[in-house]
């Protein structure tokens, strides 16, 4: 499991500070929250981790290795999935087949020492392992497009699995996500828990308070407090910033 840190990352769009000065360590095996409200940076924030957008400034260390200069595709051979925004699925591919195309991404050739009948095999076999993981075994022969919402979120997840990621990075897993299907994967997640280090940026605050170890709080690009998520809730700062207006709308 990997550790990540991040020292003065800096963003700017214009004059607009998007990330300002950030600075924080996600140990291995935790699940770190990001939370803020509307425009505070967030999805800016991972972007810059994944590598979707170049930093100005500031690094980014995975296990002590600096991400800086690497590409997003680097970044991903090196441990670190980004999941919800630029995940494609193939809408008339079966659901196995869309994990099972994802896992033979990851092997590269290192199949290829099997007939093409074993390999076909093995994909499928660690195809239905992290589809399990997904809570969606049930669904592999399904085609994509057919799946609801929130199962299509699932296989979202599964493809960023089969990259056996050391950091999954999920940016707002339960947006449009109703009920049973959230609560569902909720679970899921707490599954993957101490398994893969997380950064979850999500707006559902029952869900960042039932998982996360520890909450960041990013609020117009500055990180105004880190901590577990009963201190986060009862600082004073949050509570001025952001909780506290949440709760009085709530
Ligand atoms: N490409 C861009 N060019 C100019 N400004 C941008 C760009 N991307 C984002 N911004 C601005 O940066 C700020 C932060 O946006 P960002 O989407 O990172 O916030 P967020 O915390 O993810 O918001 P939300 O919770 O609404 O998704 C906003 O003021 C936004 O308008």
């Amino acid at each position: 499991m990997s550790r990540l840190e991040i020292r003065h990352l800096q963003k700017a769009f214009g004059a607009l500070k998007v990330t300002d000065d950030v600075s924080l360590i996600v140990e291995p095996g935790e699940l770190h929250a990001i939370i803020g409200p509307n425009g505070a940076g967030k999805t800016t924030f991972i972007a810059q981790l994944s590598g979707q957008l170049p930093s100005d400034s500031g690094d980014i260390l995975l296990d002590g290795q600096s991400l800086m200069a690497r590409s997003m595709a680097e970044r991903v051979h090196l441990g670190l999935a980004r999941s919800f925004q630029i995940t494609s699925i193939l809408p008339r591919f079966t659901v196995l087949e869309n994990v099972a195309l994802a896992v033979q991404a990851r092997m590269g050739s290192s199949f290829r020492f099997f007939a093409p009948v074993a390999e076909e095999a093995a994909l499928n076999e660690t195809a239905m392992t992290v589809l399990a993981e997904a809570g969606l075994e049930d669904r592999a022969e399904v085609m994509a497009s057919a799946l609801s919402h929130g199962e299509h979120r699932r296989l979202e997840l599964a493809i960023a699995l089969a990259t056996e990621p050391q950091i999954l990075l999920l940016d707002e897993p339960l947006a449009g996500v109703g009920g049973e299907d959230a609560e569902a994967f909720v679970a899921r997640l707490k599954r993957l828990k101490g398994k893969i280090t997380m950064v979850l940026i999500e707006h559902d605050m029952d869900a960042v308070f039932q998982l996360a170890d520890r909450v960041s709080v990013l609020v117009y690009g500055k990180i105004i407090a880190t901590g577990t998520p009963d201190a986060v809730r009862r600082d004073p700062k949050v509570r001025e910033a952001y909780l506290g207006e949440e709760e009085e709308a709530a």
